[in-house]
């Protein structure tokens, strides 16, 4: 019998775990979804509480009939409509069906490359709800680094809380620390508090690294009374929120938490994007721009711009591609050398003998190998990483200054910048739309939960499933090879 491993791509946006399927079973295509199935029920009340009581949603959707029109555009009347969502609706979790395994990107799990339909749960109001709102005591946190938009969402949740008819909403201030033993005060929240807060960047509840053990946040939770816990943060937060939630149920707590994936790095797996990166690559453009000018403008000029992204180089493809301007954009996920005939200053050396200047675009996370390893973890257990972008800046310069060529270098970090501006248009959308979904799906009864657009549907997604590992840029994806095409980057290794 012969056993397939079939690896779908970590790297890709919807990528899986490792998943291994026996293809000479007939009934493997079942089994297979039975398997996507099990893993991506969404976690819900009454799996701990079996006799939890259902009730009418007070979340107002206004009765519509749904009116369509014939060939010949005359309206004719159709069902009527309540505009809940069902708990059974889908989101197809993939668009492509590849023809071959060779097709780029192709993420082929069957021999004829028949792509099995995987789909995740449809966010959004439901028609009965799990949790008596004059019971909820609601409690928002924001943790890891900033990301634009923290704001937006957080006036969100409040906002859709109070339509739900929640009077008890209280912001936990600085991250997990605030559930520390020495617990701060909360903040207390409401439509009058929050109303501008999205008019600037940052958080209003502060945010923080590391902080206390998840039983010490649970005591915390107990103590205060709160049974609807919204997190707000990345993959560490949400591996927090994970460990909280089961906590909760361990401990027989009727409490839902409820994620909203936060960070401008876009290594968050399974989602379109998360919030706050268009408007990080937005402003990264703008730094790229600066960086094009001056090293146009200069003899023999050279930018170099580092942008953020700890292990996924996301916001420097996008920026490069964005932009227009750049030369050379090195990210975590693709190995390069400085030095040596292939390496990025040969090709410096190259560009300015044939352009005149060059612009580099380096995420954080590249080149780690280059630099002196410390050890050293922040306060949440990352890596401190090396500054690869002052580290290029040097090099460069002894580079140029050894083979005797002039070059006029120009570094830009903009990375703190990025992260404390206020949303773009289509962030703000995002963000409402998100915090609106997260507290339906505490109202709908889920928990360990994450809320996300994906192929331009908002989904719920488990925990779990969305932090097995950070989501990266496939080198080996059309949108990598796009980035290429636009730098006219050779491989610099
Ligand atoms: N594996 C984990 N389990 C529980 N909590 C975690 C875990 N990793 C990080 N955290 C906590 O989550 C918070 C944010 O994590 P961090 O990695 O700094 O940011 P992000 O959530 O943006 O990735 C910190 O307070 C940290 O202590
Ligand atoms: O200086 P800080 O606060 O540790 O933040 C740096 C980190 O923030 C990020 O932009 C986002 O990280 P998080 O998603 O963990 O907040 C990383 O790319 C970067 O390494
Ligand atoms: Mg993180």
């Amino acid at each position: 019998m012969v056993r397939v491993f079939a690896e779908l791509k970590s790297q890709s946006s919807t990528s899986m775990s490792n998943t291994s399927i026996d293809f000479s079973d007939p009934n493997w295509k079942t089994k297979f979804n039975e398997d996507f199935e099990a893993r991506f029920r969404l976690p819900h009340i009454t799996d701990v509480f079996p006799d939890a009581d259902s009730m009418p949603s007070t979340f107002c959707i206004n009765m519509r009939i749904r009116r369509s029109t014939d060939f010949s555009g005359n309206y004719s009347c159709g069902e009527e409509k309540h505009g809940y969502i069902n708990d059974n609706d889908k989101v197809l979790l993939k668009t492509i069906r590849y023809s071959s395994p060779t097709s780029a990107g192709a993420e082929c799990i069957d021999p004829g490359c028949n792509w099995v339909e995987k789909w995740v749960h449809r966010a959004g109001p439901r028609e009965k709800i799990y949790f008596k709102p004059e019971e909820v005591k609601a409690a928002i946190v924001t943790c890891g680094g900033l990301c634009p938009g923290l704001n937006d969402v957080i006036r969100q949740i409040v906002i859709t809380l109070e339509i739900y008819g929640v009077k008890k909403i209280v912001g936990i201030p600085f991250g997990y620390r605030g559930f520390s033993d020495k617990e701060m005060a909360e903040v207390e929240l409401s439509r009058r508090v929050v109303q501008n807060i999205h008019l600037s960047g940052g958080s209003l509840l502060g945010v923080s690294r590391g902080g206390p053990g998840v039983n010490e946040i649970v005591d915390s939770l107990e103590r205060r009374g709160i049974n609807m816990l919204f997190v707000l943060g990345g993959n560490g937060t949400h591996a927090g929120a994970n460990a909280i939630h089961n906590e909760c149920w361990k401990r027989r707590l009727k409490v839902s938490i409820i994620g909203v994936p936060k960070t401008i790095d876009n290594d968050i797996l399974l989602m379109d994007k998360t919030f706050g990166f268009d408007t990080a690559v937005e402003e990264a453009q703008r730094a790229i721009n600066s960086a094009y000018i001056e090293a146009h403008s200069a003899y023999h000029g050279i930018g170099i711009v580092k942008l953020m992204g700890r292990d996924s180089g996301f916001i420097a493809m996008q920026g490069s591609l964005a932009s227009g301007q750049i030369d050379i954009c090195l990210i975590p996920e693709v190995p390069f050398n400085l030095h040596g005939p292939r390496g990025v200053l040969s090709h410096l050396k190259y560009l300015i003998e044939t352009k005149g200047s060059a612009v580099v675009c380096v995420a954080e996370g590249a080149g780690q190998n280059l630099l002196q390893k410390t050890n050293a973890t922040d306060a949440s257990k990352n890596i401190v990483l090396g500054d690869i972008g002052v580290y290029t800046q040097q090099e460069t310069k002894k580079y140029f200054k050894e083979i005797g060529v002039h070059a006029d270098v120009k570094y830009i970090d903009p990375t703190y910048m990025i992260r404390a501006c206020r949303v773009n248009a289509s962030d703000g959308i995002l963000c409402t739309v998100l915090g609106q979904n997260a507290v339906h799906g505490a109202f709908a009864g889920y928990s360990d939960i994450t809320v996300g657009i994906c192929n331009t549907h908002f989904a719920f997604f488990p925990i779990p499933e969305v932090i097995s590992h950070p989501r990266l840029v496939d080198p080996n994806s059309r949108m990598w090879h796009r980035c290429l095409t636009s730098t006219g980057q050779p491989d610099l290794i």
